[in-house]
Protein backbone atom coordinates (compact mmCIF):
# COMPACT_ATOMS: atom_id res chain seq x y z
CA UNK A 1 0.00 0.00 0.00
CA UNK A 2 1.64 3.59 -1.10
CA UNK A 3 1.38 5.62 2.14
CA UNK A 4 0.91 9.39 1.61
CA UNK A 5 2.31 12.09 4.91
CA UNK A 6 1.37 15.53 4.17
CA UNK A 7 3.01 17.93 6.60
CA UNK A 8 0.33 20.71 7.28
CA UNK A 9 -3.25 20.48 8.18
CA UNK A 10 -4.14 23.74 7.23
CA UNK A 11 -6.69 25.04 4.31
CA UNK A 12 -4.77 23.21 1.85
CA UNK A 13 -3.14 20.11 3.24
CA UNK A 14 -6.83 19.31 5.28
CA UNK A 15 -9.26 19.59 1.96
CA UNK A 16 -6.22 18.03 -0.63
CA UNK A 17 -5.44 15.15 1.06
CA UNK A 18 -9.01 14.26 2.40
CA UNK A 19 -10.32 13.76 -1.28
CA UNK A 20 -6.87 11.88 -2.16
CA UNK A 21 -7.99 9.56 0.79
CA UNK A 22 -11.71 9.61 -0.67
CA UNK A 23 -10.33 9.28 -4.61
CA UNK A 24 -7.77 6.67 -3.68
CA UNK A 25 -9.00 3.95 -1.04
CA UNK A 26 -5.88 1.94 -2.01
CA UNK A 27 -3.20 4.53 -0.27
CA UNK A 28 -2.90 5.55 3.18
CA UNK A 29 -3.10 9.12 3.49
CA UNK A 30 -2.20 10.79 6.99
CA UNK A 31 -2.00 14.67 7.29
CA UNK A 32 0.10 15.91 10.43
CA UNK A 33 0.96 18.92 12.09
CA UNK A 34 2.73 20.73 15.09
CA UNK A 35 -0.31 22.28 16.28
CA UNK A 36 -2.16 19.94 19.00
CA UNK A 37 -5.33 22.27 18.77
CA UNK A 38 -5.74 21.80 14.84
CA UNK A 39 -5.54 18.26 15.00
CA UNK A 40 -7.90 18.09 17.39
CA UNK A 41 -10.56 19.47 15.48
CA UNK A 42 -9.90 17.08 12.63
CA UNK A 43 -10.28 14.42 14.88
CA UNK A 44 -13.64 16.06 16.35
CA UNK A 45 -17.28 16.84 14.75
CA UNK A 46 -15.86 20.29 14.49
CA UNK A 47 -13.55 20.57 12.04
CA UNK A 48 -10.76 23.44 11.92
CA UNK A 49 -12.12 25.72 8.72
CA UNK A 50 -15.34 26.04 6.60
CA UNK A 51 -15.30 24.80 3.30
CA UNK A 52 -18.83 23.62 1.86
CA UNK A 53 -18.40 19.81 1.15
CA UNK A 54 -15.65 18.84 3.40
CA UNK A 55 -17.54 17.08 6.01
CA UNK A 56 -18.75 14.62 4.16
CA UNK A 57 -15.31 13.86 2.37
CA UNK A 58 -13.99 13.69 6.10
CA UNK A 59 -15.99 11.47 7.89
CA UNK A 60 -15.99 9.17 5.12
CA UNK A 61 -12.89 8.42 4.95
CA UNK A 62 -11.43 9.14 8.62
CA UNK A 63 -10.22 6.15 11.04
CA UNK A 64 -10.47 4.45 7.53
CA UNK A 65 -7.31 5.25 5.14
CA UNK A 66 -6.99 9.25 6.29
CA UNK A 67 -6.00 10.09 10.15
CA UNK A 68 -5.10 13.24 11.37
CA UNK A 69 -2.16 13.47 13.45
CA UNK A 70 0.36 15.22 15.58
CA UNK A 71 3.21 12.27 15.18
CA UNK A 72 4.70 13.95 12.55
CA UNK A 73 8.18 12.01 12.92
CA UNK A 74 6.57 8.70 12.44
CA UNK A 75 4.02 9.48 10.06
CA UNK A 76 7.27 10.79 7.69
CA UNK A 77 9.14 8.04 8.38
CA UNK A 78 6.71 5.68 7.03
CA UNK A 79 5.86 7.78 3.78
CA UNK A 80 6.87 7.41 0.42
CA UNK A 81 5.57 10.75 -0.75
CA UNK A 82 5.37 13.43 1.75
CA UNK A 83 3.65 16.69 0.76
CA UNK A 84 4.89 19.77 2.71
CA UNK A 85 1.76 21.90 3.06
CA UNK A 86 3.43 24.25 5.81
CA UNK A 87 3.07 28.33 6.09
CA UNK A 88 5.25 30.48 3.63
CA UNK A 89 4.80 33.93 4.94
CA UNK A 90 6.15 37.28 3.86
CA UNK A 91 9.34 37.95 5.93
CA UNK A 92 8.56 41.08 8.46
CA UNK A 93 11.95 40.92 9.19
CA UNK A 94 16.03 41.05 7.86
CA UNK A 95 16.50 40.85 4.08
CA UNK A 96 13.65 40.92 1.30
CA UNK A 97 10.85 41.81 4.40
CA UNK A 98 7.59 43.16 3.30
CA UNK A 99 8.10 40.87 0.35
CA UNK A 100 10.43 37.92 0.35
CA UNK A 101 8.61 34.50 1.25
CA UNK A 102 9.90 33.70 5.46
CA UNK A 103 10.39 29.58 4.36
CA UNK A 104 11.71 28.98 7.87
CA UNK A 105 8.82 26.54 8.33
CA UNK A 106 9.39 24.77 4.92
CA UNK A 107 13.13 24.88 5.95
CA UNK A 108 12.37 23.25 9.30
CA UNK A 109 9.93 20.32 7.69
CA UNK A 110 13.04 19.80 5.10
CA UNK A 111 15.86 18.74 7.78
CA UNK A 112 12.96 16.87 10.41
CA UNK A 113 12.29 15.03 6.95
CA UNK A 114 16.33 13.87 6.28
CA UNK A 115 16.47 12.85 9.86
CA UNK A 116 13.72 11.01 9.88
CA UNK A 117 13.81 9.11 7.19
CA UNK A 118 15.37 5.60 6.33
CA UNK A 119 14.02 4.89 2.58
CA UNK A 120 13.93 6.59 -0.26
CA UNK A 121 10.87 9.41 -0.48
CA UNK A 122 9.44 11.95 -2.68
CA UNK A 123 8.98 15.05 -1.11
CA UNK A 124 5.98 17.31 -2.78
CA UNK A 125 6.21 21.08 -2.51
CA UNK A 126 2.57 21.78 -1.93
CA UNK A 127 3.03 25.24 -0.34
CA UNK A 128 3.55 28.35 -2.80
CA UNK A 129 7.44 28.91 -2.56
CA UNK A 130 10.05 30.82 -4.95
CA UNK A 131 11.27 29.98 -7.69
CA UNK A 132 14.09 27.55 -6.81
CA UNK A 133 13.01 26.37 -3.67
CA UNK A 134 13.37 23.18 -4.65
CA UNK A 135 17.11 23.67 -5.48
CA UNK A 136 17.34 24.92 -1.70
CA UNK A 137 15.12 22.29 -0.62
CA UNK A 138 17.59 19.39 -2.60
CA UNK A 139 20.49 20.75 -0.74
CA UNK A 140 18.89 20.74 2.72
CA UNK A 141 18.17 16.67 1.90
CA UNK A 142 20.85 15.34 0.10
CA UNK A 143 23.28 17.36 2.96
CA UNK A 144 21.46 15.76 5.82
CA UNK A 145 20.74 12.45 4.71
CA UNK A 146 22.46 8.86 5.21
CA UNK A 147 23.07 8.18 1.62
CA UNK A 148 18.79 7.80 1.15
CA UNK A 149 17.39 9.31 -2.28
CA UNK A 150 14.99 12.34 -2.36
CA UNK A 151 13.38 13.15 -5.51
CA UNK A 152 11.73 16.73 -4.91
CA UNK A 153 8.64 17.27 -7.02
CA UNK A 154 7.08 20.84 -7.68
CA UNK A 155 2.90 20.55 -7.32
CA UNK A 156 1.45 23.66 -6.16
CA UNK A 157 -2.17 23.96 -5.35
CA UNK A 158 -4.79 25.82 -7.34
CA UNK A 159 -8.13 25.43 -5.13
CA UNK A 160 -9.77 28.35 -3.83
CA UNK A 161 -11.27 28.72 -0.30
CA UNK A 162 -15.68 28.81 -0.27
CA UNK A 163 -14.90 26.02 -3.28
CA UNK A 164 -12.22 23.85 -2.33
CA UNK A 165 -13.99 20.39 -2.87
CA UNK A 166 -15.67 21.52 -5.91
CA UNK A 167 -11.71 22.35 -7.25
CA UNK A 168 -10.37 19.45 -5.89
CA UNK A 169 -12.88 17.31 -7.49
CA UNK A 170 -12.56 18.57 -10.73
CA UNK A 171 -9.70 20.97 -11.22
CA UNK A 172 -8.51 22.63 -14.54
CA UNK A 173 -5.30 21.19 -14.00
CA UNK A 174 -3.08 19.17 -11.84
CA UNK A 175 1.05 20.38 -12.28
CA UNK A 176 3.01 18.46 -11.76
CA UNK A 177 7.06 19.29 -11.78
CA UNK A 178 10.22 17.20 -11.51
CA UNK A 179 13.85 17.22 -12.34
CA UNK A 180 14.34 16.02 -16.57
CA UNK A 181 16.11 12.77 -14.99
CA UNK A 182 15.19 8.93 -14.92
CA UNK A 183 14.58 9.30 -11.28
CA UNK A 184 13.18 12.49 -12.09
CA UNK A 185 10.37 11.62 -14.53
CA UNK A 186 10.09 7.95 -12.37
CA UNK A 187 8.87 10.37 -9.25
CA UNK A 188 6.76 12.86 -11.41
CA UNK A 189 4.82 9.59 -12.37
CA UNK A 190 3.98 8.45 -9.01
CA UNK A 191 2.52 10.94 -8.44
CA UNK A 192 0.92 11.37 -11.75
CA UNK A 193 -0.58 7.82 -10.12
CA UNK A 194 -2.28 9.30 -7.51
CA UNK A 195 -3.91 11.97 -9.45
CA UNK A 196 -4.42 9.75 -11.99
CA UNK A 197 -7.41 7.54 -9.88
CA UNK A 198 -9.76 11.18 -10.48
CA UNK A 199 -8.03 13.35 -13.09
CA UNK A 200 -8.53 12.85 -16.66
CA UNK A 201 -5.01 12.51 -18.04
CA UNK A 202 -5.11 15.80 -20.56
CA UNK A 203 -5.52 17.48 -17.22
CA UNK A 204 -2.30 16.64 -15.49
CA UNK A 205 0.67 18.75 -16.77
CA UNK A 206 3.66 17.95 -16.46
CA UNK A 207 6.88 20.04 -16.42
CA UNK A 208 10.21 21.15 -15.10
CA UNK A 209 10.70 21.90 -11.55
CA UNK A 210 10.98 25.61 -12.21
CA UNK A 211 8.00 26.09 -14.46
CA UNK A 212 5.75 24.72 -12.09
CA UNK A 213 6.92 26.91 -9.24
CA UNK A 214 7.01 30.22 -11.10
CA UNK A 215 3.14 29.01 -12.80
CA UNK A 216 1.86 29.25 -9.35
CA UNK A 217 2.90 32.52 -8.86
CA UNK A 218 1.78 33.93 -11.96
CA UNK A 219 -1.60 32.08 -12.50
CA UNK A 220 -1.90 34.36 -8.64
CA UNK A 221 -0.42 37.38 -10.38
CA UNK A 222 -2.93 37.26 -13.14
CA UNK A 223 -5.85 36.28 -11.24
CA UNK A 224 -5.58 39.45 -9.22
CA UNK A 225 -4.06 41.63 -12.05
CA UNK A 226 -7.69 40.97 -13.77
CA UNK A 227 -9.34 42.41 -10.09
CA UNK A 228 -7.26 45.34 -10.17
CA UNK A 229 -8.11 46.13 -13.63
CA UNK A 230 -11.55 46.13 -13.14
CA UNK A 231 -11.13 48.10 -9.60
CA UNK A 232 -9.68 50.76 -11.54
CA UNK A 233 -12.34 50.75 -14.09
CA UNK A 234 -14.96 51.09 -10.82
CA UNK A 235 -13.26 54.53 -9.72
CA UNK A 236 -13.37 55.87 -13.44
CA UNK A 237 -17.23 54.35 -14.13
CA UNK A 238 -17.97 56.70 -10.56
CA UNK A 239 -16.32 59.95 -11.95
CA UNK A 240 -18.17 59.39 -15.71
CA UNK A 241 -21.82 57.83 -14.94
CA UNK A 242 -20.42 54.40 -16.62
CA UNK A 243 -21.80 51.26 -14.56
CA UNK A 244 -19.00 48.83 -13.76
CA UNK A 245 -21.35 45.80 -14.32
CA UNK A 246 -22.39 46.50 -17.53
CA UNK A 247 -18.45 47.49 -18.56
CA UNK A 248 -17.75 43.92 -16.99
CA UNK A 249 -20.73 42.16 -18.77
CA UNK A 250 -19.56 43.83 -21.57
CA UNK A 251 -16.27 43.46 -22.03
CA UNK A 252 -16.53 39.24 -20.44
CA UNK A 253 -18.29 38.36 -23.55
CA UNK A 254 -15.11 38.34 -26.23
CA UNK A 255 -13.91 34.90 -25.38
CA UNK A 256 -10.69 35.94 -24.87
CA UNK A 257 -11.24 37.96 -22.20
CA UNK A 258 -13.99 35.99 -20.69
CA UNK A 259 -16.72 36.81 -17.71
CA UNK A 260 -14.67 35.12 -15.23
CA UNK A 261 -13.03 37.43 -12.26
CA UNK A 262 -14.28 40.70 -13.72
CA UNK A 263 -16.61 41.35 -10.24
CA UNK A 264 -15.41 45.25 -9.07
CA UNK A 265 -14.97 44.82 -5.52
CA UNK A 266 -13.39 46.87 -2.63
CA UNK A 267 -10.36 45.02 -3.27
CA UNK A 268 -9.06 41.28 -3.19
CA UNK A 269 -8.43 40.03 0.14
CA UNK A 270 -6.66 36.15 1.13
CA UNK A 271 -4.28 34.77 2.50
CA UNK A 272 -2.44 33.85 -1.44
CA UNK A 273 -2.57 37.38 -3.63
CA UNK A 274 -0.86 39.56 -2.43
CA UNK A 275 1.78 37.71 -0.53
CA UNK A 276 2.46 35.94 -4.08
CA UNK A 277 3.00 38.99 -5.90
CA UNK A 278 5.05 40.48 -3.26
CA UNK A 279 7.03 37.05 -3.95
CA UNK A 280 7.26 38.09 -7.04
CA UNK A 281 7.94 40.75 -6.91
CA UNK A 282 10.99 40.46 -4.36
CA UNK A 283 12.24 37.71 -7.12
CA UNK A 284 12.22 40.02 -10.05
CA UNK A 285 14.09 42.63 -8.17
CA UNK A 286 16.75 39.95 -7.27
CA UNK A 287 16.87 38.99 -11.08
CA UNK A 288 17.32 42.62 -11.59
CA UNK A 289 14.03 43.29 -13.38
CA UNK A 290 12.99 46.38 -11.35
CA UNK A 291 10.73 47.44 -14.68
CA UNK A 292 9.06 44.17 -14.22
CA UNK A 293 8.81 44.35 -10.64
CA UNK A 294 7.64 47.57 -10.89
CA UNK A 295 4.71 46.08 -13.15
CA UNK A 296 3.34 43.99 -10.90
CA UNK A 297 3.62 46.17 -7.06
CA UNK A 298 1.10 48.57 -9.29
CA UNK A 299 -1.21 45.76 -8.68
CA UNK A 300 -1.32 45.92 -5.45
CA UNK A 301 -0.80 49.57 -5.44
CA UNK A 302 -4.35 49.56 -7.05
CA UNK A 303 -5.77 47.13 -4.78
CA UNK A 304 -4.85 49.55 -1.64
CA UNK A 305 -6.37 52.56 -3.47
CA UNK A 306 -9.23 50.69 -3.93
CA UNK A 307 -9.80 49.92 -0.11
CA UNK A 308 -8.69 53.96 0.59
CA UNK A 309 -11.05 55.23 -1.71
CA UNK A 310 -14.17 52.83 -0.06
CA UNK A 311 -13.09 54.37 3.62
CA UNK A 312 -13.11 58.33 1.97
CA UNK A 313 -16.16 57.68 0.32
CA UNK A 314 -17.86 56.59 3.71
CA UNK A 315 -16.27 59.33 5.62
CA UNK A 316 -16.74 62.21 2.78
CA UNK A 317 -20.37 61.30 2.22
CA UNK A 318 -21.55 61.15 6.37
CA UNK A 319 -20.43 64.78 6.44
CA UNK A 320 -16.67 64.47 6.28
CA UNK A 321 -16.59 62.63 10.13
CA UNK A 322 -17.91 59.51 11.29
CA UNK A 323 -16.35 60.04 14.91
CA UNK A 324 -18.81 58.82 17.38
CA UNK A 325 -21.45 57.15 14.75
CA UNK A 326 -22.39 53.42 14.55
CA UNK A 327 -21.39 51.94 11.83
CA UNK A 328 -22.46 48.27 10.70
CA UNK A 329 -20.07 45.92 8.86
CA UNK A 330 -21.67 43.41 7.13
CA UNK A 331 -19.38 40.76 6.75
CA UNK A 332 -15.53 40.03 7.93
CA UNK A 333 -14.80 36.73 5.75
CA UNK A 334 -11.99 37.91 2.72
CA UNK A 335 -15.26 36.51 0.30
CA UNK A 336 -18.37 34.67 0.51
CA UNK A 337 -18.71 31.06 1.90
CA UNK A 338 -15.81 30.85 3.94
CA UNK A 339 -15.13 31.87 7.63
CA UNK A 340 -11.14 32.91 6.90
CA UNK A 341 -10.13 36.16 7.46
CA UNK A 342 -7.11 36.52 6.23
CA UNK A 343 -5.33 39.63 4.68
CA UNK A 344 -9.45 40.50 4.30
CA UNK A 345 -9.69 43.73 2.79
CA UNK A 346 -12.39 44.13 5.51
CA UNK A 347 -9.15 44.82 8.51
CA UNK A 348 -8.14 47.53 6.60
CA UNK A 349 -11.64 49.18 5.50
CA UNK A 350 -12.36 49.09 9.59
CA UNK A 351 -9.21 50.09 10.65
CA UNK A 352 -9.61 53.40 8.08
CA UNK A 353 -13.48 53.95 10.22
CA UNK A 354 -11.67 53.31 13.34
CA UNK A 355 -8.78 55.48 13.15
CA UNK A 356 -11.30 58.63 11.78
CA UNK A 357 -13.26 57.73 15.38
CA UNK A 358 -16.87 55.76 14.04
CA UNK A 359 -17.90 53.25 16.74
CA UNK A 360 -18.00 49.35 14.38
CA UNK A 361 -20.98 47.11 14.96
CA UNK A 362 -19.72 43.91 12.79
CA UNK A 363 -21.10 40.80 11.75
CA UNK A 364 -20.15 37.87 10.03
CA UNK A 365 -22.08 34.28 9.56
CA UNK A 366 -18.80 32.41 9.64
CA UNK A 367 -16.35 34.58 11.62
CA UNK A 368 -16.09 34.56 15.34
CA UNK A 369 -15.59 37.46 17.92
CA UNK A 370 -12.19 36.14 18.73
CA UNK A 371 -11.41 36.45 15.19
CA UNK A 372 -12.21 39.72 14.16
CA UNK A 373 -10.58 41.02 17.40
CA UNK A 374 -7.42 39.85 16.67
CA UNK A 375 -7.45 40.79 13.25
CA UNK A 376 -7.73 44.43 13.77
CA UNK A 377 -4.96 44.31 16.93
CA UNK A 378 -2.18 42.11 14.43
CA UNK A 379 0.62 43.35 12.67
CA UNK A 380 0.55 43.52 9.04
CA UNK A 381 1.54 39.51 7.96
CA UNK A 382 1.56 38.16 11.43
CA UNK A 383 -1.38 36.10 10.35
CA UNK A 384 0.66 34.10 8.52
CA UNK A 385 2.18 31.71 11.00
CA UNK A 386 1.41 28.67 12.76
CA UNK A 387 -2.02 29.23 14.69
CA UNK A 388 -0.15 28.48 18.14
CA UNK A 389 2.71 31.35 17.15
CA UNK A 390 0.33 34.42 16.89
CA UNK A 391 -0.29 37.05 19.42
CA UNK A 392 -3.00 36.24 21.51
CA UNK A 393 -6.63 37.24 21.21
CA UNK A 394 -6.74 40.94 23.12
CA UNK A 395 -10.36 41.11 25.01
CA UNK A 396 -11.63 43.96 23.27
CA UNK A 397 -11.14 46.32 20.71
CA UNK A 398 -11.88 50.44 21.56
CA UNK A 399 -15.11 51.39 19.68
CA UNK A 400 -15.57 47.93 17.80
CA UNK A 401 -18.75 45.08 19.09
CA UNK A 402 -19.03 41.87 17.22
CA UNK A 403 -22.69 41.46 16.84
CA UNK A 404 -24.80 37.59 15.37
CA UNK A 405 -27.34 39.16 13.48
CA UNK A 406 -27.26 42.01 10.58
CA UNK A 407 -30.72 43.64 12.33
CA UNK A 408 -28.77 43.97 15.68
CA UNK A 409 -25.97 45.27 13.90
CA UNK A 410 -27.88 47.73 11.76
CA UNK A 411 -30.12 49.30 14.43
CA UNK A 412 -29.36 52.68 15.43
CA UNK A 413 -26.78 52.81 12.77
CA UNK A 414 -26.08 55.90 10.52
CA UNK A 415 -24.61 53.81 7.64
CA UNK A 416 -24.12 50.41 6.74
CA UNK A 417 -20.85 48.77 5.21
CA UNK A 418 -21.21 45.68 2.98
CA UNK A 419 -17.45 44.03 2.38
CA UNK A 420 -18.39 40.43 1.82
CA UNK A 421 -20.50 39.31 -0.49
CA UNK A 422 -23.20 36.55 1.80
CA UNK A 423 -26.01 35.61 -0.27
CA UNK A 424 -27.93 36.71 2.88
CA UNK A 425 -27.34 40.10 2.37
CA UNK A 426 -29.08 40.27 -0.91
CA UNK A 427 -32.69 39.18 0.56
CA UNK A 428 -32.48 41.43 4.56
CA UNK A 429 -35.67 43.10 4.84
CA UNK A 430 -33.90 46.38 3.97
CA UNK A 431 -36.92 47.99 4.85
CA UNK A 432 -37.14 47.27 8.30
CA UNK A 433 -33.39 48.02 8.72
CA UNK A 434 -34.40 51.89 7.23
CA UNK A 435 -37.00 52.09 9.65
CA UNK A 436 -34.49 51.59 12.62
CA UNK A 437 -31.31 53.21 11.44
CA UNK A 438 -30.76 56.86 11.95
CA UNK A 439 -31.29 59.09 9.21
CA UNK A 440 -30.05 59.94 6.64
CA UNK A 441 -29.22 56.48 6.43
CA UNK A 442 -26.46 55.43 4.56
CA UNK A 443 -25.67 52.27 2.51
CA UNK A 444 -22.02 51.74 0.92
CA UNK A 445 -21.99 48.32 -1.25
CA UNK A 446 -18.43 47.63 -1.67
CA UNK A 447 -19.60 43.58 -3.00
CA UNK A 448 -22.47 45.05 -5.26
CA UNK A 449 -24.77 42.77 -4.18
CA UNK A 450 -27.91 44.82 -3.00
CA UNK A 451 -30.59 46.36 -5.50
CA UNK A 452 -29.10 49.63 -5.80
CA UNK A 453 -32.66 50.95 -7.32
CA UNK A 454 -35.14 49.48 -4.70
CA UNK A 455 -32.77 50.78 -1.60
CA UNK A 456 -32.87 54.31 -2.90
CA UNK A 457 -36.86 53.90 -3.17
CA UNK A 458 -37.07 52.92 0.54
CA UNK A 459 -34.89 55.94 1.36
CA UNK A 460 -31.37 55.20 1.36
CA UNK A 461 -28.80 57.26 -0.14
CA UNK A 462 -26.53 54.37 -1.61
CA UNK A 463 -23.00 54.07 -2.60
CA UNK A 464 -22.38 50.86 -4.82
CA UNK A 465 -18.81 50.34 -5.87
CA UNK A 466 -18.52 51.50 -9.75
CA UNK A 467 -22.09 52.33 -10.34
CA UNK A 468 -23.57 56.13 -11.00
CA UNK A 469 -23.18 57.95 -7.95
CA UNK A 470 -26.27 59.05 -5.77
CA UNK A 471 -27.02 62.68 -6.30
CA UNK A 472 -26.18 62.93 -2.57
CA UNK A 473 -22.57 61.95 -3.37
CA UNK A 474 -22.16 63.76 -6.46
CA UNK A 475 -19.27 66.40 -5.63
CA UNK A 476 -18.06 64.75 -2.59
CA UNK A 477 -14.06 65.74 -2.48
CA UNK A 478 -13.41 62.36 -1.90
CA UNK A 479 -15.50 61.29 -5.03
CA UNK A 480 -15.39 64.38 -7.21
N1 LIG B 1 -5.20 28.77 1.46
C1 LIG B 1 -5.26 28.58 0.16
O1 LIG B 1 -6.30 28.70 -0.46
C2 LIG B 1 -4.02 28.17 -0.60
C3 LIG B 1 -4.15 27.71 -1.92
C4 LIG B 1 -3.02 27.32 -2.61
C5 LIG B 1 -1.78 27.37 -2.00
N2 LIG B 1 -1.66 27.80 -0.73
C6 LIG B 1 -0.32 27.74 -0.10
O2 LIG B 1 -0.26 26.55 0.70
C7 LIG B 1 0.55 26.77 1.87
C8 LIG B 1 -0.26 26.46 3.11
O3 LIG B 1 -1.36 27.35 3.14
P1 LIG B 1 -2.59 27.11 4.12
O4 LIG B 1 -3.61 28.12 3.75
O5 LIG B 1 -2.96 25.67 4.14
O6 LIG B 1 -1.90 27.51 5.52
P2 LIG B 1 -2.40 27.14 6.98
O7 LIG B 1 -1.81 28.12 7.91
O8 LIG B 1 -3.88 26.95 6.99
O9 LIG B 1 -1.74 25.69 7.26
C9 LIG B 1 -0.38 25.46 7.41
C10 LIG B 1 -0.20 24.46 8.55
O10 LIG B 1 1.16 24.06 8.61
C11 LIG B 1 1.49 23.79 9.97
N3 LIG B 1 2.94 23.78 10.12
C12 LIG B 1 3.81 24.79 9.96
N4 LIG B 1 5.07 24.35 10.13
C13 LIG B 1 5.00 23.03 10.39
C14 LIG B 1 5.97 22.01 10.63
N5 LIG B 1 7.27 22.29 10.61
N6 LIG B 1 5.53 20.75 10.88
C15 LIG B 1 4.22 20.46 10.90
N7 LIG B 1 3.25 21.39 10.65
C16 LIG B 1 3.65 22.65 10.40
C17 LIG B 1 0.79 24.91 10.73
O11 LIG B 1 0.61 24.60 12.09
C18 LIG B 1 -0.53 25.03 9.94
O12 LIG B 1 -1.57 24.28 10.53
C19 LIG B 1 1.04 28.20 1.77
O13 LIG B 1 2.29 28.18 1.12
C20 LIG B 1 0.02 28.87 0.85
O14 LIG B 1 0.57 29.98 0.16
C21 LIG B 1 -2.75 28.19 0.00
O1 LIG C 1 -14.03 38.94 -9.59
C1 LIG C 1 -13.52 38.86 -8.46
C2 LIG C 1 -13.01 37.65 -7.94
C3 LIG C 1 -12.43 37.66 -6.67
N1 LIG C 1 -12.38 38.80 -5.95
C4 LIG C 1 -11.75 38.79 -4.62
O2 LIG C 1 -10.45 38.23 -4.73
C5 LIG C 1 -10.07 37.57 -3.54
C6 LIG C 1 -9.57 36.15 -3.82
O3 LIG C 1 -10.64 35.36 -4.27
P1 LIG C 1 -10.44 33.87 -4.84
O4 LIG C 1 -9.37 33.87 -5.82
O5 LIG C 1 -11.77 33.40 -5.27
O6 LIG C 1 -10.07 33.08 -3.50
P2 LIG C 1 -8.70 32.42 -2.96
O7 LIG C 1 -9.12 31.33 -2.05
O8 LIG C 1 -7.82 33.49 -2.45
O9 LIG C 1 -8.03 31.72 -4.23
C7 LIG C 1 -6.94 32.29 -4.94
O10 LIG C 1 -5.71 32.03 -4.28
C8 LIG C 1 -5.44 30.62 -4.07
C9 LIG C 1 -4.20 30.53 -3.23
O11 LIG C 1 -3.03 30.59 -3.96
C10 LIG C 1 -5.32 29.95 -5.43
O12 LIG C 1 -5.05 28.58 -5.24
C11 LIG C 1 -6.62 30.16 -6.20
O13 LIG C 1 -6.49 29.58 -7.50
C12 LIG C 1 -6.91 31.65 -6.32
O14 LIG C 1 -8.17 31.85 -6.95
C13 LIG C 1 -11.32 37.59 -2.64
O15 LIG C 1 -11.19 38.65 -1.70
C14 LIG C 1 -12.44 37.88 -3.60
O16 LIG C 1 -13.54 38.54 -3.01
C15 LIG C 1 -12.87 39.99 -6.45
O17 LIG C 1 -12.81 41.04 -5.80
N2 LIG C 1 -13.44 39.99 -7.71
Amino acid sequence: MVKICCIGAGYVGGPTMAVIALKCPSIEVAVVDISVARIAAWNSDHLPIYEPGLDEVVKQCRGKNLFFSTNVEKHVSEADIIFVSVNTPTKTRGLGAGKAADLTYWESAARMIANVSETDKIVVEKSTVPVKTAEAIEKILTHNSKGIKFQILSNPEFLAEGTAIKDLFSPDRVLIGGRETPDGQRAIKALKDVYAHWVPEERIICTNLWSAELSKLAANAFLAQRISSINAMSALCEATGADVSQVSHAIGKDTRICPKFLNSSIGFGGSCFQKDILNLVYICECNGLTDVANYWKQIIKVNDYQKNRFVNCVVSSMFNTVSGKKIAILGFAFKKDTGDTRETPAIDVCKGLIGDKARLSIYDPQVTKDQVLKDLSMDKFDWDHPVHLQPLSPSSVNQVTIVWDAYEATKDAHGICILTEWDEFKTLDYQRIFDRMRKPAFVFDGRNVVNVEKLREIGFIVYSIGKPLDPWLKGMPALA
